[in-house]
């Protein structure tokens, strides 16, 4: 394991990159952690390769492929971005050293180690073969070894899958007429415990070409293999493939598997030693860029990621005459609020409200396509765009957004009965404002995008407001939390409660969990939006029922070891924190060694793989609010949540349920407009947004006049830190 260089990423998807695990022909696969707190082995892959098509085309069937296939053994994709800027692939990450690690280490395996480690790799092989797929590149690098036995990794999301020279079956090593199917890996199975049991592989060491022809032409070496095992290792090296044993001839004939006793002695303390370490911290110091490199020149199908020259984007429209100047620099001072939404709102007149109501639950469980006519048959076309942070920090949110928005206009194009066609356009900005520009300029210059989910980040909103509002283009953002944005930007819908109504919530989960003494804690090295949100949140406690104290710190310089040991002597009964996740971890850690009894609860700031390395896998540990739902655990999103797992795989990230009602609301508002009216602008649909309600998978959509969220139902959705995992504990009501 090496440390993060300079110029390493420091996220990708919604996962903190933590160190250097390996490098690979195609990329580098780094030891990260998940929102949640899972530690994964994320393969990022060059940019070499993952703008190439083919290796795209390949690397995307291959984590589809494995998606399907599951086994105890088998590490398998857990999350993966095929489609976007930056191509990865996430799996489970096993503690455990390679075979290649252990033999330069401890020599060669005992021949009961070699023959449990061939029955337990053959019953991986038996699920990959049952589901008519291969694995192709079995070696030492690919098996890691727990205490349970091995871990059979490389599979899903190769794109490049062959294995090594010394490993190759004949008919892979020679090319040609025979194909290379399950007996191959049985071929490459029978090196690999040859390798385990005498140190060397059976066609022993020369160059690549020299390898491949003695695996082609040569009979193996097979002198030093214990007898117990070489009748084995003899048949899985067979020149005909149609000779080898299968694969579940293999794993009923070598040892049963084994418990704890596999490994011997000092290996398996070696092992133990791993698992027992804790995760390495991230770095201290960030790169000067913090997201993905953006590639220069080069956009991924999908997700184009925007460069910073203008050159490549379509040019913005020039504004309509009279119209206000779209705005040229993010840091200009609040400007008066473009006409759009008021004349709209004007017009709107006693035209009546839309109900869009119920339409996208109810889809989601219909199976029987009712679309008419043919797609593109001279129908016309409309988008929706997406602008969102897909590869800075912060993705996660993007990412869920993207996968939502995915999902409803797909369902829409096969069961929404459209009268148009419906396609996406997702645009990444990394988070940054000089980004975000260019991608609001695209996005108004396309004809065809009617509405735009997003921005991801407060931060860049400045940037793009006004030119969304002057081209009245509707803009509906689910993870802003800035203040009454909607009031400065005319085209901005907010699809979340304010953060006021989050004080709220605070109350009610404080005042169940009977805590008075409150502590409001505003974190100065989070910036002013700390400061915001602690504002709101102490002045929202109902001072009959708690006793609110602000205090301001900065949790980069405080001693918070101290103000824990002072928070347990006074008697304060819970900590709300305002910050980030970083110094929620170490809090929640220093509270805890001085015995502090009372809650701890947080915003979704604080949500990060951050707080559980600070803090450690805890039984029932802090609490969190956040304005999103978890598909897994909520009944409501429920359907939502397996429809997302057969689709992707994984399950929904933050924000997915919610694009997806967003994405529904907009199309199924823009199919009444369509149907309603003979011509349908951006304006007219942003009237009939403003008047309409939806009722979507994880909560109900409504707007006041001015654009801010006026649903009913939830104000926030509670978590809890248990075991360095976060797990859903429900709505609440405020
Ligand atoms: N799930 C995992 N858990 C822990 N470590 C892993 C995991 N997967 C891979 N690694 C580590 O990362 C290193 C590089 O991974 P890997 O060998 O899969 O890349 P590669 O197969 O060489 O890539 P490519 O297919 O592009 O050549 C491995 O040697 C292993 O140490």
């Amino acid at each position: 394991m090496r440390e993060l260089t300079p110029t390493d990423p420091r996220r990708v998807g919604g996962y903190l990159l933590l160190r250097r695990l390996g490098e690979g022909r195609s990329g580098v696969v780094y030891l990260a952690c998940s929102l949640r707190g899972e530690p994964v082995a994320l393969k990022l892959i060059r940019p070499a390769y993952a703008f190439d098509p083919a290796f795209r085309a390949r690397f995307e069937a291959d984590v589809a492929a494995a998606r399907h296939v599951g086994a105890r053994r088998l590490v398998t994709v857990a999350a993966a971005d095929t489609a976007g800027g930056t191509v990865w692939a996430a799996y489970p990450y096993v503690a455990g050293p390679t075979l290649d690690e252990t033999l330069a280490a401890h020599g060669p395996l005992p021949p009961r180690t070699v023959s449990a480690l061939g029955a337990l790799l053959a019953e991986a092989l038996t699920a990959v073969h049952a589901a008519g797929l291969c694995h192709r590149d079995i070696r030492p690098g690919h098996v890691q070894l727990t205490l349970d036995g091995p871990r059979l990794t490389g599979f899903g999301g190769s794109g490049t899958r062959i294995g090594p020279p010394g490993f190759l079956s004949p008919e892979q090593a020679v090319g040609g007429a025979i194909p290379v199917g399950p007996p191959s890996d049985l071929f490459a199975l029978g090196c690999l415990l040859t390798y385990a049991a005498t140190g060397r592989g059976p066609f022993g060491e020369g160059s690549p070409r020299e390898l491949l022809r003695r695996a082609a032409f040569d009979p193996p070496e097979l002198a030093d293999v214990p007898r117990g095992l070489l009748e084995v290792v003899r048949a899985c090296l067979h020149r005909d493939p149609l000779l080898r044993p299968s694969a579940l001839d293999l794993a009923r004939e070598m040892a049963p598997p084994v418990g704890a006793g596999w490994l011997p002695g000092p290996l398996a303390r070696e092992v133990a030693a791993r698992y027992a370490a804790p995760l390495p911290r991230p770095a201290s110091h960030e790169p000067a860029d913090q997201g993905l490199p953006l590639v220069p020149g080069r956009s991924a199908p999908d997700t184009p990621a925007l460069t910073r020259g203008a050159e490549e984007l379509p040019e913005a429209e020039p504004p309509e005459p009279g119209a206000p100047e779209a705005p040229s620099d993010a840091a200009q001072p609040e400007r008066p609020r473009p006409t759009g939404r008021r004349r709209a709102l004007r017009l709107l007149g006693g035209a009546g409200a839309l109900a869009v109501a119920g339409v996208g639950a109810g889809l989601l469980l219909r199976t029987e396509p009712r679309g008419e006519g043919p797609v593109g048959a001279g129908r016309r076309a409309y988008a929706i765009g997406l602008q969102a942070n897909l590869s800075g920090t912060g993705a996660a949110a993007g990412s869920g957004q993207q996968r939502g928005l995915n999902m409803a206009v797909d369902e829409l194009n096969r069961l929404g009965n459209l009268p148009f066609d419906l396609d996406v356009r997702p645009l990444d900005d990394a988070g940054d404002p000089e980004l975000a520009r260019e991608a609001a300029r695209a996005l108004v210059a396309d004809e065809e995008v009617m509405a735009v989910i997003g921005p991801t980040e407060n931060a860049v909103l400045p940037a793009v407001g006004d030119t969304y509002a002057t081209a009245e283009l509707p803009l509906l953002a689910l993870s802003l939390t800035g203040p009454n944005d909607h009031e400065r930007y005319g085209s901005l819908l907010v699809a979340r409660p304010p953060a006021a109504l989050a004080g709220l919530a605070a109350g009610e989960v404080l005042a169940e969990r009977g805590a008075r003494r409150v502590v409001v804690l505003d974190d100065r090295a989070a910036g002013e939006e700390s400061g915001r949100v602690a504002r709101a949140l102490h002045g929202s406690l109902d001072r009959e029922r708690f006793t609110p104290v602000a205090r301001e710190l900065d949790s980069t310089e405080a001693d918070l070891n101290a103000l824990a040991a002072e928070l347990t002597a006074d008697g304060t009964e819970a900590v709300v924190w305002c910050g980030r996740a970083d110094g929620a971890g170490r809090l929640s850690r220093a509270l805890r060694t001085n015995g502090y009894p009372g809650v701890g609860l947080a915003t979704e700031r604080a949500i990060g793989p951050e707080y559980f390395l600070h803090t450690g896998q805890q039984p029932d540990d802090w609490f969190f609010l956040a304005p999103y739902t978890d598909p897994r655990a909520d009944p409501r999103a429920s359907g939502f949540g397996r429809a997302h797992r057969d689709r992707f795989g994984w399950d929904a990230e933050p924000y997915a349920a919610e694009a997806y009602d967003a994405a529904q609301l907009l199309v199924l508002t823009l199919r009444e407009t369509v149907e309603s009216r003979a011509g349908v602008t951006r304006g007219v649909l942003l009237e009939q947004l403003l008047a309409g309600r939806y009722r979507g998978v994880a909560r109900d959509l409504a707007f006041d006049a001015e654009g801010a969220y006026a649903g009913e139902g939830p104000v926030a959705y509670l978590y809890r830190a248990h075991h360095g995992e976060l797990r859903f504990q429900g709505p609440v009501s405020g």
